[in-house]
């Protein structure tokens, strides 16, 4: 694993001293470590962070394979509450020892059912970094695959408890440009759901204006719509990928400096993007998994330059146990992809092209160290390096408004008023916006360059002047009103979001048949169909969701997923109408509005049968559970379990699970996976149904091959299993 450009390159950067770099490309060709993070809700992650330490790292603490000692997985000791752990060991070892295969086997359930995340440890930095609270307004402007929007949706939900879900009054869109990979991001969110949760499928570095109406007394005095700010901005930037080597292996042989040099200009005016759409008192975390000062350093100093509101936040204090390098204040781009095309400055440099040839060029000034770098305080970005802590490499950048800037808290009244005067006309509001950086931008050629450029932020806000991005209340519509939503992207074929009025039948009916109380948040539901009309399945927003939903155009703002699917409406038999039911990952949003009076209480034995068996009758369960699931109606309910400790296991905190009664029988409305992970996690083996006759299966392939057999009971019967099945359904439901 060798790269002669990669070394020549860095070597030249000076980004590693001497006496280390050997040390740092040995680092670079071993395999990275395995780390995750527990994810879900705080209780949650405390209790199999518990089960952890108490169960696997003991199991694990004396394995010896092929005689040498392997050792046990250890918490990251700069992730706050020891919630994200690491441990090295082969692919052999995870094979062949049984105690790993054990930890392995618990890791799997759990990653599956999202309990827990398979993610690089420098890439947990940046959310740390950006610092969340649950009545942020946040964007993660390049968010695909999701690892970073998971953590982010976690702070968002910093106050769920282990049942259920807080509806908190903040936002979290979830941005990527890459439509295929914005599933992805719609794919991941299924494990956290959430009603603050919005994706959006567009070039983060022209990101309409979007408006809302703020719901935050402080800030509002008039109920007008206007433009939404954010408190938090993540940009996860692309980039060339260098510092992920350890993992990607094919960069060695492909790696050349052109690749960062190309992703410069985009970089840019992501950030500048963001910098316009920052609330005055908000943070911006910068973040690549690159190593190249032209995608890291050279970035910040030009966006700095483009905005002289900003400055870096020096973060030194924070995770302290975080071994970093400070940012750098000089480096040498270099032209083309030979290393040995170096210029001492950008003008050296493009004087050496033919002048028709200038204008074309796609490298920039902004490539260069700029005249005021020493000014700038670039090294409070942090430069992490793969031989400091056995990482990949990483770079990360904070970045608010100067103090002169930031607005006191005893101003925002003040503010509110302004901004209700500035709102309208809204083109006097757009120009002001426009005005500043853009006279600011032109002091930096790069940055000026990219600005006025096609797709740049500039021409976002000169389409606004114009009319056409945002047009006050939307196509999207209140039920009952009729009619299909006009759609002016005609390549965007997302169904509409329509709410329900509180008084809808369909809700009604719903609300009544799961016994929700009367504060359950009627008029935050929506149905994705232009009529409200047939509903099926019912999606929860919180208030800023949807008032951002209603004051802007979802197919300018390219919108794929909002809020959070609750419920669905289930056939219930033969001789039954059709009920609605609590989806499985619906239970915690819905769970604090279910009447009290609603929920049974089963005990441990109860549990276990329920896994143990697909549909068991009511009349083989002992009392009082078989009296109370007799008196119950044909339909959705729920069951709570209460902590307790039995001669199998202890169950460490309140379990409460959906269930689905029909004429005789019960069955748990979890999925398949989520059954295997939660008798795991309490049995430390599978003991469902679906694991014993995917073994029988396993046992008679082995056999014989040639004869496979039906299983005794279809595995998709409980209506639950069919969910991926149902979300495919749902896609197509979107797609008209
Ligand atoms: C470094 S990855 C993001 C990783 C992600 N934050 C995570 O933690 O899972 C960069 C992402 O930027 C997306 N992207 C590329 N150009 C973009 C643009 N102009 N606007 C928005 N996203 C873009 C890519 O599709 C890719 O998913």
């Amino acid at each position: 694993m060798n790269n002669e450009r990669f070394s020549a390159y860095y070597q030249a950067q000076n980004i590693i001293p001497g006496d280390e770099w050997e040390n740092f490309m040995d680092c670079l060709r071993r395999p990275l470590p395995t780390t995750f993070r527990i994810t879900g809700s705080r209780e949650i992650a405390h209790t199999l962070g518990h089960t952890i330490e108490e169960t696997y790292v003991p199991l694990l603490n004396d394995v010896t394979f092929e005689d040498e000692a392997v050792p046990p997985p250890a918490q990251i000791p700069w992730y706050p509450e020891g919630l994200a752990w690491q441990f090295n060991v082969s692919k052999k070892v995870l094979r062949k020892s049984e105690e790993f295969k054990k930890f392995h086997s618990f890791l799997v359930h759990e990653t599956e059912v999202g309990n827990v995340s398979r993610q690089e440890a420098v890439s947990m930095l940046p959310p740390l970094f950006l610092d969340v609270q649950p009545h942020h307004k946040v964007i993660d402007m390049c968010a695909a695959p999701g690892s970073k929007t998971a953590q982010l949706l976690e702070a968002l939900h910093a106050h769920d408890t282990a049942t259920a879900t807080s509806i908190p009054p903040g936002l979290l869109i979830a941005n990527d440009s890459d439509s295929r990979r914005s599933h992805l991001l719609i794919h991941q969110s299924a494990r956290l759901p959430s009603p603050a949760f919005m994706v959006t499928n567009l070039d983060a570095s022209i990101f309409p204006v979007l408006r809302s109406v703020s719901t935050d007394p402080r800030r509002s005095v008039k109920k007008t719509s206007s433009q939404l700010l954010f408190d938090r901005i993540l940009c996860d930037v692309p980039c060339s990928g260098d510092g992920t080597l350890r993992k990607n292996i094919g960069i060695w042989k492909r790696w050349q400096p052109m690749d960062g040099n190309g992703l410069h200009g985009l970089q840019i005016r992501i950030l500048q993007r963001a910098m316009r759409m920052l609330e005055p008192d908000g943070r911006i975390v910068y973040s690549t998994c690159s190593l190249n000062p032209v995608e890291n350093e050279a970035v910040i100093a030009a966006a700095l330059n483009s905005n002289e509101e900003f400055e870096l936040v020096d973060v030194s204090s924070q995770l302290p146990e975080l071994i970093r390098r400070p940012g750098i204040t000089t480096w040498i781009p270099t032209v083309d992809r030979s290393i040995n095309t170096s210029y001492a400055s950008w003008n050296a440099f493009i004087e050496t092209l033919p002048e028709d040839k200038r204008a074309e060029s796609k490298i920039f000034e902004t490539h260069w160290p700029p005249g005021n770098s020493g000014s700038l305080n670039l090294e409070r970005c942090m430069r992490i390096y793969p031989h400091l802590q056995d990482t990949g490499g990483f770079f990360v950048a904070v970045l608010e408004r100067k103090a002169s800037h930031k607005p006191s808290t005893s101003n925002y009244a003040k503010r509110g008023a302004e901004e209700v005067d500035v709102a309208v006309p809204e083109t006097k509001k757009l120009k002001l916006e426009t005005d500043v950086p853009s006279a600011q931008l032109d002091e930096v050629p790069g940055a000026s360059m990219s600005a006025v450029g096609p797709g740049s932020a500039m021409e976002v806000d000169a389409v606004i002047k114009e009319g056409e991005l945002t047009t006050g209340p939307s196509q999207i519509k209140q039920a009952p009103r009729p009619g299909k939503a006009k759609l002016s992207d005609p390549s965007f074929k997302e169904m509409p979001y329509t709410f329900l009025a509180p008084d809808d039948p369909a809700l009604v009916t719903c609300i009544e048949q799961l016994k929700l109380t009367s504060d359950f948040p009627t008029s935050n539901v929506l149905v994705r169909n232009p009529e409200g009309e047939g509903v099926r399945s019912l999606y929860l927003t919180n208030d800023l969701v949807k008032s951002v939903i209603l004051n802007n155009d979802y197919t300018r703002m390219r919108l794929m997923t909002s809020g959070t699917k609750v419920v669905t409406k289930q056939e219930a038999g033969r001789g039954m109408a059709a009920q609605f039911r609590i989806l499985g990952e619906g239970l915690p949003v819905v769970l604090p509005y279910v009447k009290p009076d609603a929920i049974m209480t089963a005990d441990f034995a109860t549990l276990k049968t329920l896994l143990q068996t697909y549909y068991p009758l009511c009349a083989s369960f002992p009392d009082p559970f078989m009296s109370a699931i007799e008196a119950k109606d044909a339909g959705s309910h729920v069951v709570r379990f209460p902590a307790s400790h039995s001669a199998d296991t202890t169950l460490q905190r309140d379990l409460m699970l959906p269930l689905w009664k029909s004429n005789v029988s019960v069955t748990l409305m979890i999925d398949k996976k989520a059954k295997s992970a939660l008798s795991l996690r309490l049995f430390g083996e599978d003991i469902t149904i679906a694991a014993r006759e995917a073994g029988k299966l396993r046992r008679l392939a082995a056999k014989d091959a040639a004869a496979p057999e039906e299983p005794d009971e279809p595995a998709a019967e409980n209506p639950e299993d069919d969910e991926n099945e149902e979300d495919d359904d749902i896609d197509g439901e979107q797609e008209e």
